[in-house]
């Protein structure tokens, strides 16, 4: 297990560090504040070679104005990874920069302009990432496709990675970037990285996912993968860490040339904090959502060739237990390797904390330009602040179970959704409304209730459709949509506690969370909910409206037979995106 410095600066006083970032966003008390006295943060231990990690960062880039935790902004992490990278360079040591994807959808900052990004993509340039993995929310529409491939791969020299996706803009699939990338870290150590997509199946024409496991079989890939002038796989990949069938393919792929190069891997997509071990050589992380969290990796006793890297002090894990990742391997007792991996909150405390700096100190002129460049490309979309009505209690995604009146899955399908969701003139008939869960992306706080925070909660233009069908075939939708296995996500086996901050047990043990946090509880959430309004009288015979959001209407009405019609826009262009603002303007009060 790791040894760690509990050395203990005192969290207390938090709110009085500083840390508010003064963009004009909704300005409200924060229901979330950090109330605990003192929390403990732990040092990290250097390797030859270091990591940190970004993933699914989806617009967050002003950082969390209602959110202590996760206050930071993208100009303080770019002073923090610069100073961190100085003190690799002081150690002798390597310190490289990754992304695994999913930029685009998740806040008005991000998604209020065109095209999608059009503020935050140029501020994301700003930070020296060493490897980027493209997510599925740079594929789903071709705008963002088209903006991806001619504007933001290219940035990037070679290191924005698309090893299983093509572009498809002119009607002849090419490479939508470089397929992998070869290169000598500063200290010698010699990289062969790729990067990945899962086999995602919902991006739009152009675009073309191969999948993973035809990927491996393709001649560049082995003519790559079986060179011998490598020290280690570096390989990011916007793929769910825990049970992937995709990351035990390139895993595979690679241990059939390579039976112990070191392999790191650098997950995302299913936005929890985590850790899986595929062999003592062979780990992967992943490191959260929407700038919450900065993932640490840090890797030690590289092969003897790699003399240059220093090796810090500290002991780090060796992995000695069998791999979770891949059944059947046993634990490799002779790997020189260890490694330490900690989930970094993403604020000024621990950024200052990780460089030995206070609040006067840790801001540079980089970091500070870009924090201005935020602030004034925030102010730039004044529309962001306007306040739509006051949210009237605080509603979680995850934290409380579905049955608790603290749910958003709760509030949405006992009120807002029996409220706003129905085609004019059919308020009479009785009917059932499904969303998705994966259209809700963050909690509702108690307050005022902007676009922004619309966009936060749910960014996705899906169009509201509506069918009629006898209840004997509408009554069983909800459960057949729950095992559906077109739009099932992955479950995470994770054991993890979403409460005032992250609890997080992975393949390493329990000490992943950098500043240590208070459980509030977790909840699992089904794959899609549904408020149901009259029909508890209904019969097998009687017709009933059945409401679904344009995302997953092909799918819910592969089980709607018998007296049917066809899905029909429910209220003109009343969407998913609009569901709250609507509640928001008729019913909530203004008055907050
Ligand atoms: N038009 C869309 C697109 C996606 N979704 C939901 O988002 C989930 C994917 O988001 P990740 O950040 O996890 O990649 C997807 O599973 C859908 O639930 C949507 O509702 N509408
Ligand atoms: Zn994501
Ligand atoms: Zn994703």
């Amino acid at each position: 297990c790791e040894d760690h410095d509990w050395s203990s600066p005192v969290l207390g006083g938090y709110v009085d560090h500083g840390l508010m970032k003064t963009h004009d966003l909704a300005k409200r008390i924060q229901p979330n504040a950090l109330v605990t006295p003192a929390q403990p943060i732990k040092d990290l231990h250097w390797g030859q070679l270091n990591f940190l990690h970004t993933t699914d960062t989806h617009g967050w880039l002003a950082g969390h104005l209602l959110d202590e935790n996760y206050s930071a902004d993208y100009g303080d992490f770019a002073d923090f990874v610069q100073k961190m990278k100085a003190k690799a360079d002081a150690l002798g040591v390597d310190l490289l920069l990754i992304d695994s994807g999913d930029l685009h959808d998740g806040t008005g900052f991000g998604d209020a302009t065109t095209p999608n990004g059009r503020l935050t993509l140029p501020i994301f340039k700003k930070l020296p990432y060493d490897l980027l993995s493209i997510g599925n929310h740079e594929l789903y529409t071709t705008e963002i496709a088209n903006d991806t491939y001619h504007n933001f791969a290219p940035y990037w020299g070679g290191r924005y990675i698309t090893s299983n996706v093509d572009f498809n803009g002119t009607g002849v699939a090419q490479p939508f970037s470089q397929r992998y990338a070869y290169w000598e870290t500063k200290f010698g150590i010699r990289i062969m990285s790729f990067a990945f997509i899962f086999n995602f199946t919902g991006n739009s024409n152009a675009s073309v996912v191969t999948p993973v496991g035809d990927a491996v079989k393709q001649s560049w890939f082995q003519e790559q993968v079986s060179r011998s002038d490598i020290d280690m796989f570096l390989v990011a990949g916007h793929i769910t860490l825990r049970n992937s069938t995709e990351w035990g393919l390139i895993y595979a792929a690679i241990r059939e040339h390579h039976p112990t190069t070191p392999i790191q891997i650098f997950g995302g997509h299913r936005h929890v904090r985590d850790a899986v071990v595929f062999d003592a050589n062979a780990v992967g992380i992943a490191s959260g959502r929407y700038c919450e969290t900065v993932g640490w990796v840090s890797v030690n006793g590289l092969p003897k060739n790699v003399t240059r890297a220093n090796s810090p002090s500290g002991n780090a894990t060796k992995i000695t237990q069998s791999p979770s990742a891949v059944p059947g391997v046993q634990p490799n007792r002779n790997s020189s390797l260890s490694y330490s991996r900690q989930y970094l909150d993403f604020n000024r405390y621990s950024f200052e904390f990780h460089t030995t700096t206070t609040e006067q100190t840790f801001n540079t002129s980089l970091g500070e330009g870009i924090s201005e460049n935020i602030t004034s490309a925030v102010d730039s979309l004044p529309e962001l602040t306007e306040k739509l009505g006051c949210v009237p209690a605080s509603y979680y995604i995850d934290r409380y179970p579905i049955t608790s009146n603290r749910s958003l899955f709760h509030y949405l399908t006992s009120v807002v959704f029996p409220a706003v969701v129905v085609a004019p003139n059919r308020t009479q008939q009785p009917r059932i409304i499904l969303t998705n869960t994966g259209g809700f992306r963050y909690d509702l706080l108690q307050g005022p209730f902007t676009i922004d925070n619309a966009y936060q909660t749910n960014p996705y233009e899906n169009y509201w459709m509506r069918m009629t069908a006898p209840w004997s075939v509408a009554k069983d939708l909800l459960l057949n949509m729950q095992t559906d296995k077109v739009y099932k996500r992955a479950v995470n086996e994770t054991d993890l506690t979403e409460t005032l901050g992250y609890v997080t047990k992975d393949d390493l043990g329990t000490d992943g969370d950098n500043i240590v946090h208070i459980p509030q509880g977790s909840a699992s959430v089904p794959h899609y909910v549904q408020a149901n309004v009259s029909v508890a009288n209904a019969s097998d015979s009687t017709l009933v409206d059945v409401y679904a959001t344009s995302f997953f209407t092909a799918a819910a009405g592969k089980y709607l037979q018998g007296n049917t019609s066809d899905w029909i826009r429910a209220d003109g262009n009343f969407s998913s995106f609009d569901t709250l603002p609507r509640m928001a303007q008729q019913y909530w009060s203004k008055d907050c």
